[in-house]
């Protein structure tokens, strides 16, 4: 602790003074990030991964303590943070995301001569990060937000999460030490505790402040992405919120595996106490014999799964309250509970199933709001075009899922349309828990499953979040960056003259 304490990236509760400084600080630290190769970037961030790998149990223990998730689940998330800080580091030492893109001169196009115009993302400067409760690895200190604002040569400043203010030590303790051994400016990142309504408000007014990355509550990441539009200089804020995540069971899917679908659903509902943004919330079925015996297998299933620990008081108060607002709603019927008691001493979350009639359903909004925790609720159409109001009823989501056999889902392409108008990610026959970190994954979607659609904040692609395009035109080659020289020293793929290509340009 005394280690966590003299650190130079920590501050707690800064006042007015302290939090210019250290605002300041961060750009000047930006200053420096921006020109960076992406070699040196790339060491930083896989020091920073292996800075974290060396805590040890100190960082298990902290994280486990403080979210009450078990140690496979921190210790598989903590691989999952490793692995997305050496995914970006990968990502920029090969140095193509970029996008850059050269139009060579013509001078003597008629009617007018056409100049030099080069473009490439360069990086916004300082970014706030808000991280989230309930991966406090992942999407925290080090998590996704971080490591692809970095990578674009961008500063940090980290804003801890109140849920686990020691695991955020350590995870900036490692930071430190990884940017102090790869020679990063001294201030490229930095951690600060206190209240989000007050230190976390005044990192995201400070004019330095140029973007922002958050995870979490539709409520919180609304209140910053309002505040941001109303500054003098409005930044972009990419708030990942809720979602309900439907689920489409077609009919021809309970044919031979009601009961196999029924466990699956039952393990994505109750998975980390149903503390996911990912969590299915919603399951759409045609009412029926067959509804019947999925929602039986359903409510078997979920009555074996035990109460679990949720991340903390305010998590489990949130989730009790939640839960008992969706049940008392008029012709809400619980299908499915647990069969052990919850221990609300040890805040413990309940698994619980409800039905309810697709009418109903549509006709109140309260049943379309998230219910953060193991719960999830049926809805029960009687034909097509019921199927398509409910899912027209919905917000914008993170995920979409259809469960179903590949030749019956032309016959469901209006409710599938649907459904892809309103999600990031539409999944066949799977599971909407468990987020790949990959370059082809988009985790983000309408709003409020983000504030803005157009960007992933899981995957390589969440980089381009903290950069932007600048046209170079008629640049002298000497004072190009490197990705825009004829050269093209970095050897990296560029879109010249509409073609794409790792070639230098004679
Ligand atoms: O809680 C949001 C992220 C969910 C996730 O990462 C996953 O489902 O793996």
């Amino acid at each position: 602790m005394e280690i966590i304490n003299a650190s130079k990236n920590i501050f707690r509760s800064p006042s007015e003074e302290t939090l210019e400084k250290l605002m300041r600080d961060s750009f000047l630290a930006s200053e420096e990030l921006k020109n960076l190769s992406g070699e040196r970037k790339a060491d930083f961030l896989v020091a920073i991964g292996e800075e974290i790998l060396a805590l040890g149990d100190n960082l298990v223990n902290a994280a486990m303590n403080e979210s009450g998730l078990p140690e496979g689940r921190i210790v598989g998330e903590r691989g999952r943070t490793v692995g997305q800080l050496n995914l970006f580091a990968d990502l920029i030492r090969e140095g193509s995301w970029v996008d850059a893109t050269i139009d060579t001169a013509i001078p003597d196009r008629q009617p007018l001569p056409k100049a030099d115009l080069r473009k490439m993302l360069r990086p916004l400067g300082v970014v706030a990060v808000f991280g989230a409760s309930n991966f406090p690895l992942a999407f925290s200190t080090a998590g996704g937000d971080t490591a692809s604002a970095l990578a674009g040569g961008n500063s940090v400043v980290m804003k801890a999460h109140e849920g686990h203010p020691e695991t955020s030590d350590w995870v900036a303790l490692a930071i430190q030490k990884a940017a102090e051994r790869t020679g990063m400016p001294e201030n490229a990142f930095t951690l600060v505790h206190g209240s989000g309504a007050t230190v976390g408000q005044a990192i995201v007014k400070h004019p330095i402040c140029k973007a922002v990355g958050f995870t979490g509550s539709e409520y919180a990441g609304r209140i910053l992405f309002d505040l941001a539009a109303q500054r003098k200089e409005p930044i972009p804020v990419f708030a990942e919120m809720g979602s309900i995540n439907p689920v489409l069971i077609l009919p021809e899917a309970l044919e031979e595996n009601a009961e196999d679908w029924a466990k699956t659903y039952a393990g994505s509902i109750t998975l980390g106490v149903g503390q996911f943004c990912t969590n299915p919330g919603l399951l759409l079925i045609k009412d029926g014999e067959k509804a019947n015996l999925f929602a039986y297998n359903l409510a078997k299933a979920i009555s074996d799964i035990a109460p679990a620990k949720m991340l903390n008081g305010k998590v489990k108060n949130g989730y009790d309250a939640s839960l008992a607002n969706a049940l008392e709603q008029k012709g809400i019927t619980v299908i499915g509970e647990s069969s052990t008691k919850a221990n609300n001493a040890n805040i413990e979350g309940a698994p619980t199933v409800a039905s309810v009639d697709a009418r109903t359903f549509i006709a109140n909004p309260e049943l379309h709001k998230e219910v953060f925790g193991p719960y999830s609720l049926l809805v029960r159409y009687t034909g097509e075009d019921e199927l398509l109001e409910a899912i027209e009823a919905l917000s914008g989501q993170l995920t979409a899922t259809v469960i179903g056999s590949e030749p019956s889902l032309e016959k469901y392409s209006q409710a599938i349309d649907a459904l892809l108008a309103r999600t990031g990610r539409i999944i066949f026959n799977g599971v909407p828990t468990g987020v790949e970190v990959c370059p082809s994954m988009h985790h983000g979607g309408p709003y409020p499953a983000s504030t803005d659609s157009r960007f992933t904040s899981v995957g390589t692609d969440a980089i381009k979040r903290f950069a932007r395009p600048v046209s170079y035109q008629s640049w002298p080659q000497s004072l190009l960056p490197d990705e825009l020289k004829d050269e093209n020293p970095l050897n990296i793929w560029r879109l010249v003259n509409n073609s794409l290509s790792t070639e230098k340009i004679n």
